[in-house]
This record gives structure tokens, C-alpha cells and sequence, in this order.
């Protein structure tokens, strides 16, 4: 008998087909299988309830894949659309029931409500089928119960005598068990195959976005502090702006009937707060000096500028002028600013949603109306913390040891946060010890809306990051694969705030530096734009001409590139670098945007020079 038994673990359920992020069965029973040596789960599927497409599956998978045992999870029990019994059946050659009655007894000693199983198994040509019910307890349970024999029901079910696998069982009971991997135990039994289902990019960011919702609001002064927050109500004008009739230069205030001609000045009026509250009153045949932002007299109609006036009579000692000659003809309201031209009392100044940018348009107005606070929401705060035994602060001035690397993401990151203008927190680095990396994740959560992590989340032994957060912080995972490149181990989970507000998002990212790099600006920027209530808060994107071929990879990729208007206008890219692999920080060098490639196909290999391709613009414009 082959020492490597091929499973296929088929989640049977109309939820989870729609959204595999859902399937808590499906990944368990994946890691119970695998906690076992001499398996290999080599297909993980997530189909709906259908008696047909069940069928289709567990015949493929039996005839085609030749696998050694199918267990499927979900569809057993009374529910109207429970049908895996009734669509597997008829596939089977034979059926073992006295697999099915052991399983049965096992589990009504643990919960009478075992008796609603209606799960059956049985062999179909050479594989054996097992049926379970769609509960992680109840796939622990059920696998549980029969795990001993089925390396000795394989074997005779192939063909062979029993002999070798009875003389292993003989020998007692499997080493380490079949329970999910635990943290601690992760070394000895470490799963082989990622229990994790590969989700395209689309889901992987509807997955997130879904799930993330804006901060609430909060009142905040109208200062600097207020620079990339959003609105969230609408600001009215309770003051009008100019507030006052303003002179738009230093010149004269006239009444425009009187026309050119020579006049006594009677009243000065310097842009300062008038004393009594009241402005100057001037008659037909008046005119008054009046500097840029003065207060028109009452019964002035225009300005008329300096420059178009000629003194004709001073006071003996110099200190004023007397009489002023208005050389042209001036329109009636010429030069000046009336009250509320700029702003009316009541106009809807700002919409609720409104960013405030940092061009300042937005702070000068609230101020110039006199607002003293506005109801923005709040800008989360994200914490970022390295992990593995090898990494090392980048700052610490001491020469690297064999092995040691320098932190490169949390600089990375924590810059392009900044740049963005959202709050961080440093978590520092946390070596790849479950009791440090449990600790420092939980501090983060305490204090941010987001931990993001990186490194720690692929197949290695040090890799401990997803069952730390499934067992040690009751995170619920999300994804755990992306078919992306770079970031196909890239991980989201959430955890209950303790707080009753919204769950906690933790970002667990591949620690390749350009992996994390990417899938921070691909997933965290927007999650915190989101946050912070943008409600445009994905990369925008054009089409650009790409400058030469690009090769496809398996997985769809974001190629680091630039983006550049040509000098006839039109819009080129070009990658950055031809070796893009994601542990080679240089190819992010001078990257505004990441290219959008398809997965290659039989059809397509290559995109072609002078091709249109999609690209997000991470930064501006080269
Ligand atoms: N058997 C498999 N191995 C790997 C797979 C796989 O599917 N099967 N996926 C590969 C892919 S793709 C990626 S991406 C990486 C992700 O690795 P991890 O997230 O587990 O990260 P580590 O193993 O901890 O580190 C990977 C790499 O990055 C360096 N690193 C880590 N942290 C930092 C940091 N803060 N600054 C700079 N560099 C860092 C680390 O030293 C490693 O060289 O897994 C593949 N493996
Ligand atoms: O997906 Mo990994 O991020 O290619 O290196
Ligand atoms: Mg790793």
C-alpha cells in the first residue's frame, strides 16, 4: 500500500459554496487528516447542496483522481436541501456499514442529537467515501472514530491483504492523534497541504471590504489635525463671508452717479473692526478714502482705485487729504464685495462624506466662517508588527549575524501609513515564539482598529501566525490564500472588540518585503480608507500602453511598474524590473502603480508591446 493516501475533503453546503470563507468543516476536517502523516489532502472543494453537482464531484474525484478516500462534510442531516446521502449512494459499488454504525455509536454516546445524521459510506471502484456532517465537532467526532481503520480499509479496499497496515496498527496508537494541529504541536504535525482554499483576488477584496465599516464620529476643531478626515454632516454657513461691504482695493469709496469730477473726502475707512460697530455715512458729492478689505460707508456704490484719482488739495500739515479728483466714469457696485457674495448665511458650505484635503480649501473655509468644530469620523489606528526569529531592527547599528535580515516592512509600511496620512502604532518585532507573538498581537488589538503582521503565515514550522489567531485569539480567518502574485498566503481575520464596537481586523501578510508591500497598499490602505469613511477608498486605475512583453505568471499578478504620460499625451507603462520576485525590495524602486495581470492561460502567455493594460495608481504620475 502507498505510504501517501490521497484525500479529497468535499464541503457539502449551499453557505459555504457561496462565501468558502464560511466553511469551518471543510478546514477542519483538512487538518485532521493531515495531522496524520501518511495523508495528503490533495482536494479541497466547497459545492452547494445539489444533488447533481455532488454527484459529478465524488465521480470525478473517485474515477478520475483515483484518490484513496473521499470525506465529505455538510448535507447529512434533515434539512430540506440535505440530499449527500441521497446523491451518494447510488455511486457506490459497495457500501461498508459497519464503518457507518461504529461512526454512529461513537457519537451518540457523545450527543443523542447524533442520531440526525443520516450519513452513509461505501466504496466506488477503489475509493472509499465517507459522509460526515457539517460541524467541526462533529467531523472531529466521526473522523475520530474511524481513523485507526481506515489505512487497513484502504489497503483491503485497493486490493491488498491487510497484512502490512494490520502489522502498523498493531504497533499502537498513531503517534500524535487526529486533532487539529494545535500551536505548540505545530512541528510534528504540521500539515502538508494548506488547509486554506486558494479564493480569487475579487472574493479576497469583497471578503474584506464587506466587512469593514466606518468608524463613528467624533467632534474635532477645526486645525491641521483635521487633514484627511471625513465628514459626517453637512456644514452650514451660520456666518456670511465678507460679513460686511468690503472694498475690493485701496482707492475711494464714490457714489457712481456723481460721475468724474472733484470731491471733498469726508470719511476714511482702513480695513480694521470699527469702534462703535457702525460704518461711515456718505452723501452725493462725498467720497471717502478706503483701503483693500475697508468697510463701505453707507450709501457708496462703488470703489474707484487709486490709480484713477489725482489729489488736488492736502491739509497744511500733510495728514490728509482734502479733496480728490475721480478721473473716470466707474459702475455702479464696481470694486466692491458685498456682504455674503462669497458666502450666504445658511449655504450648505460642506456635504457630509466631504474629505478635508490638505490642499486646504476645506480648512480655510471652515474657518473663515467661524467654525469652531466639525463631525468627522474617526481616523482609525493601525498597528504594525514584524515577526520571525531572524528579523532584526533595521536602525540598530550592529552588523547582521549569519542569518539575521533587517526589518524592511515595518519602515515600509509605517511610512507609506503616514504618507497617507492615518495614525499608526509601532508593535515592534516578535520572534516566532506562540506565547510572544500571542502577546504582541493582543497588545496591538488592545490599542489599534487594525494589526497588520508580517511574515509567519506560509507552510513553514516557524510559521505560526494563522493557528495562533484561530487558537490563541479566537480570531475567525477568513482567507488564509490568495491566488495573487506576490501575497498568495496573505491572511484576514477579525476578532470580537471587547469594547461591543466593530470587530477588530487583523491583517497577517506574507513576510517577503515586496509581498507585504503589496498587499498593504492592495488591501490595508483601502481597509483604513474604508475606516476613515472615504467613500472612495480603492486605488484608482487606467489603461496604459505597456512598453514591452510582459510575461504572464500561473497566479494573476500585481507587477510593480510605471506609469508615465508621453509627450504626445498618451499613457505608457513599464515594470520596473525585470526579475519581480517578492523577496527583492528593488523592484518596488520608483513603482507608481502596479500593474493588473491576468493568470496565464493555454491561449495567453504574454501581454504584447503596445497593449492596453489595466494599472492601479498607487502614487503619482512619473
Ligand atoms: N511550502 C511552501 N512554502 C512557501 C509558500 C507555499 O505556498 N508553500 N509560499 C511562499 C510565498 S508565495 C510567500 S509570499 C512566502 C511567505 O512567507 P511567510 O509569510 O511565511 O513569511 P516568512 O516565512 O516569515 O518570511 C518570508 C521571507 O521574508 C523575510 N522577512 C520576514 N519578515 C521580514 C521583515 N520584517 N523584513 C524583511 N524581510 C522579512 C524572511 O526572512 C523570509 O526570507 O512563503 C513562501 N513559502
Ligand atoms: O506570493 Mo509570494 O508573495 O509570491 O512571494
Ligand atoms: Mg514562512
Amino acid at each position: 500500500m502507498s505510504s501517501n493516501l490521497r484525500v479529497g475533503v468535499l464541503t457539502i453546503s449551499d453557505t459555504a459554496s457561496q462565501d468558502p470563507a464560511a466553511d469551518t468543516s471543510g478546514p477542519s476536517l483538512c487538518r485532521l487528516v493531515e495531522a496524520e502523516p501518511r495523508y495528503t489532502v490533495e482536494v479541497i472543494a466547497c459545492i452547494p447542496d445539489d444533488h447533481k453537482v455532488i454527484q459529478k464531484t465524488v465521480t470525478a474525484w473517485c474515477d478520475e483522481l483515483d484518490l484513496h478516500l473521499v470525506l465529505t462534510t455538510g448535507g447529512t442531516g434533515f434539512g430540506v436541501r440535505d440530499c449527500t446521502p441521497e446523491a451518494v449512494l447510488p455511486l457506490l459499488d459497495r457500501q461498508t456499514p459497519g464503518i457507518s454504525h461504529l461512526i454512529f455509536a461513537k457519537s451518540i454516546q457523545i450527543t443523542p442529537f447524533a442520531a440526525l445524521s443520516r450519513a452513509v459510506s461505501g466504496i466506488r471502484g477503489q475509493t472509499l467515501v465517507l459522509t460526515f456532517p457539517g460541524s467541526p465537532k462533529a467531523v472531529k467526532e466521526n473522523f475520530e472514530a474511524v481513523a485507526k481503520m481506515l489505512p487497513h480499509a484502504i489497503d483491503l479496499a485497493r486490493g491488498g491483504t491487510g497484512k502490512k497496515t494490520h502489522e502498523k496498527m498493531q504497533g499502537g496508537p498513531r503517534p500524535s492523534g487526529a486533532t487539529p494541529a494545535a500551536v505548540e504541536e505545530k512541528m510534528s504535525r504540521r500539515l502538508r497541504k494548506s488547509p486554506y482554499p486558494l479564493i480569487p483576488m475579487d472574493q479576497a477584496l469583497s471578503s474584506v471590504m464587506d466587512r469593514v465599516v466606518p468608524l463613528p464620529s467624533i467632534q474635532k476643531p477645526v486645525d491641521g489635525s483635521l487633514i484627511g478626515a471625513v465628514l459626517d454632516e453637512d456644514v452650514v454657513a451660520v456666518e456670511a463671508v465678507p460679513g460686511y461691504r468690503a472694498s475690493i482695493l485701496d482707492g475711494y469709496a464714490v457714489i457712481d452717479t456723481d460721475g468724474p469730477g472733484q470731491y471733498p473726502v469726508t470719511a476714511v475707512s482702513i480695513a480694521t473692526a470699527s469702534s462703535d460697530g457702525s460704518a461711515a455715512t456718505l452723501l452725493p458729492g462725498q467720497i471717502a478714502r478706503i483701503t483693500t478689505g475697508g468697510a463701505l460707508p453707507d450709501g457708496a456704490t462703488a470703489v474707484v482705485m487709486v490709480e484713477d484719482t489725482l489729489l488736488v488739495k492736502s491739509s497744511e500739515d500733510g495728514t490728509r487729504e482734502e479733496t480728490v479728483e475721480i478721473l473716470a466714469k466707474v459702475r455702479k457696485g464696481e470694486a466692491i464685495r458685498e456682504i455674503g457674495s462669497d458666502i450666504q448665511v445658511g449655504q450648505t458650505v460642506l456635504k457630509s462624506g466631504q474629505v478635508i484635503s490638505a490642499v486646504g480649501g476645506e480648512i480655510g473655509v471652515l474657518a473663515s466662517i467661524g467654525v469652531q468644530k466639525v463631525l468627522v469620523r474617526q481616523h482609525p489606528v493601525v498597528g504594525f508588527l514584524s515577526t520571525g526569529n531572524e528579523v532584526v531592527n533595521h536602525d540598530n547599528g550592529e552588523a547582521l549575524k549569519m542569518g539575521q535580515i533587517r526589518d524592511s516592512n515595518r519602515p515600509t509600511l509605517i511610512a507609506a501609513t503616514k504618507a497617507a496620512g492615518f495614525d499608526y502604532l509601532d508593535l515592534g518585532i516578535a520572534p516566532d515564539r506562540p506565547e510572544d507573538l500571542e502577546a504582541a498581537i493582543k497588545d496591538g488589538l488592545a490599542k489599534c482598529d487594525i494589526v497588520v503582521t508580517t511574515g509567519g503565515v506560509s507552510m513553514g514550522e516557524m510559521d505560526l501566525l494563522k493557528p495562533i489567531l484561530e487558537q490563541k485569539l479566537g480570531a475567525t480567518i477568513h482567507f488564509g490564500r490568495i491566488m495573487m502574485k506576490p501575497g498568495k498566503p496573505t491572511t484576514f481575520a477579525t476578532v470580537p472588540n471587547p469594547d461591543g464596537g466593530q470587530p477588530k481586523l487583523i491583517f497577517a501578510l506574507p513576510g517577503n518585503p515586496v509581498s507585504a508591500t503589496v498587499t498593504f497598499h492592495l488591501f490595508v490602505l483601502p481597509a483604513l480608507r474604508k475606516l476613515a469613511g472615504y467613500e472612495k477608498y480603492m486605488w484608482p486605475s487606467v489603461q496604459a500602453t505597456v512598453a514591452h512583453d510582459v510575461w504572464l505568471d500561473e497566479r494573476p499578478e500585481y507587477q510593480r511598474a510605471v506609469v508615465s504620460v508621453t509627450p504626445e499625451g498618451s499613457i505608457k507603462v513599464q515594470s520596473t524590473d525585470k526579475n519581480q520576485m517578492s523577496s527583492r525590495m528593488v523592484n518596488m524602486l520608483g513603482a507608481n502603480s502596479l500593474m493588473v495581470l491576468p493568470g496565464r492561460t493555454a491561449e495567453r502567455d504574454s501581454i504584447s508591446t503596445g497593449q492596453k493594460i489595466e494599472c492601479l495608481l498607487i502614487s503619482n504620475l512619473g
